[in-house]
């Protein structure tokens, strides 16, 4: 049947952020935290053996990142942008094409950061 095959792994940390271009009654103008859930979706034109995208235990490094880096950290002292969820997106699907994709047999589709239970944004990749 035609079709596309994708797979997804959710990554979870805690982190701290603020957002100080908003205005200043804005509650997120504020220091405070979320519980992040990052998913990576990746795809590819065919299966490898025994039937993998990719096999999720290759997506380590991801898990090892979000630890060293995001874990426990305030996010505006990690990225150079507004740590917005979109931002945060962009960030991890560009570190990840650079870092990890490379040695993969799949590609990366899309990262989705969700702050809380109710929202999300989504970096979506160019067709490459
Ligand atoms: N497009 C975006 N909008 C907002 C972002 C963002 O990253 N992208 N971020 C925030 C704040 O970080 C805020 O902490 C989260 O916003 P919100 O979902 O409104 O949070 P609430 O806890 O108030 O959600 P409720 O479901 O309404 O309780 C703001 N906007
Ligand atoms: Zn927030």
């Amino acid at each position: 049947m035609p079709g596309r095959h994708r797979i997804g792994k959710t990554f979870r940390f805690e982190a701290a952020h603020s957002l100080p271009d908003l205005s200043e009654g804005h509650q997120c103008a504020r220091m405070h935290g979320h519980s992040y859930a990052v998913e990576f979706v990746l795809t590819a034109d065919r299966l490898v053996p025994p039937g993998f995208v990719t096999d999720f235990g290759e997506l380590a490094p991801v898990k090892k990142l979000i630890d060293s880096t995001l874990d426990h950290r305030v996010l505006n002292d990690v990225l150079s942008v507004a740590p917005t969820s979109e931002n945060l997106a962009a960030w991890l699907a560009s570190w990840f094409v650079e870092h990890v994709e490379p040695s993969l047999p799949g590609r990366l589709v899309s990262v989705r950061v969700s702050e809380t239970a109710s929202s999300w944004a989504e970096f979506v990749l160019e067709e490459r």
